[in-house]
């Protein structure tokens, strides 16, 4: 029992979730790592018998040291991007519900594969004392590969416990007012400061379209994203573009391929660009290494001239703000907030 838990029970608490990081650059833990994530069958769901032999044998093998190098490229001194900034918007969201509700609001960290794990993040908050939790993953799009083995991992976990509490789970933001008034406003903010490219790339990170044929709603969430975003910044077709980056494995996955635009635009004649990745809740190695580096490595050399990173929400007030709200109106069905 934790001796300074308070003598109220909290209102509720909330776990927020992100997809998971390694420990460390080194490719052991980075071998740690995506043994968990690509075991997970809602992420790879590949026959077991096929798969498991195609993971142990070769990728396990091979992947870890040359993403091991990736990740040490973006690796800060105060350790992975995404745990980095997690970490952040895990203390600027409680701190804003505190000043909202006035009340403290335990909001704990949980990843889907490595560590904190969702597992430790519900354990802390049984420990305050926490009898009703709202569960919000931080991807805004909806997809059977992210945001469902959430609900996996917490069902699993509560599995193991004599009283669960009451659950909220928010399963997807694509649309909110708020999201797309976050993302326009990072855009002017980055405008303001560089200055407008000829075109805005909007690249979202990809699943197998297999999934999609299958019933994942992921697709036509990321363009109902893309397209509210085009009309908040009042932004012609040809001003802006959809595309998917981060493909994995040989089947077909969601097209076009952001590395594959990026090589066809010079010769289009868009010889500057803007590119952002509304998928992603906070920059990261799919972020900050594939798209800002190695786009921008690809666009020059294929003839472009002007390439700009916009970052992700990251910590952004308006941000913090928007996660605030997800959670007092999953809140608000239990308090008035
Ligand atoms: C194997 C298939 C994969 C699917 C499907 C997938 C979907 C998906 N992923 C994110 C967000 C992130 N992915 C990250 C890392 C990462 N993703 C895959 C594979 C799939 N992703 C791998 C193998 C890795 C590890 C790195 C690598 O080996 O390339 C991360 C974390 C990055 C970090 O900084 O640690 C995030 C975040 C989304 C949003 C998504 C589907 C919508
Ligand atoms: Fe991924
Ligand atoms: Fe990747």
């Amino acid at each position: 029992m934790n001796t300074m838990m308070s003598e109220t029970t909290p209102a509720f608490g909330v776990l927020l979730v992100n997809l998971g990081t390694p420990d460390s650059p080194s490719a052991s833990d980075v071998k740690r790592f995506l043994k968990q994530f690509l075991s997970d069958p809602r992420v790879v769901d590949l026959n077991p018998l096929i798969w498991k032999p195609i993971l142990n044998g070769i990728i396990l093998n091979t992947r870890p040291a040359k993403v091991a190098k990736l990740y040490q490229s973006i690796w800060s001194d105060e350790g992975s991007p995404l745990m980095v900034i997690s970490q952040r918007q895990r203390e600027k969201v409680a701190s804003l519900l505190q000043e909202q509700l006035g009340q403290a609001i335990p909001v704990e960290l949980g990843m889907s594969y490595g560590n904190p794990s969702l597992a430790s993040g519900l354990d802390k908050l049984k420990q305050q004392g926490v009898e009703r939790v709202v569960v919000l993953p931080l991807y805004p799009q909806y997809s059977c590969s992210t945001v469902a083995p959430v609900f996996d991992a917490i069902a699993a976990e509560f599995k193991d416990w004599r009283d669960i509490p009451e659950t909220r789970f928010n399963k997807e933001y694509y649309q909110d007012p708020a999201y797309i008034e976050a993302l326009a406003s990072s855009v002017r903010a980055h405008w303001n400061e560089h200055g407008q490219a000829d075109v805005l790339l909007m690249s979202f990170h990809g699943v197998p379209v297999r999934y999609v044929n299958e019933g994942d709603p992921y697709q036509a969430q990321c363009q109902a994203t893309a397209l509210l975003l085009a009309q908040a910044l009042g932004l012609k077709d040809e001003q802006w573009k959809l595309c998917f980056q981060s493909q994995f494995g040989k089947e077909e996955w969601l097209t076009p391929y952001t590395d594959k635009l990026l090589e066809s635009l010079p010769e289009k004649g868009v010889k500057s660009v803007d590119i952002m990745c509304p998928a992603f809740a906070a920059d990261c190695l799919e972020t900050l290494e594939e798209i800002s580096i190695g786009g921008k490595e690809s666009f020059i050399e294929s003839g472009g001239e002007s390439y700009r990173f916009i970052p992700c929400l990251n910590d952004n007030e308006p941000h913090i703000e928007l996660l605030a709200k997800l959670v007092t109106e999953q809140a608000s069905k239990w308090v008035s907030a």
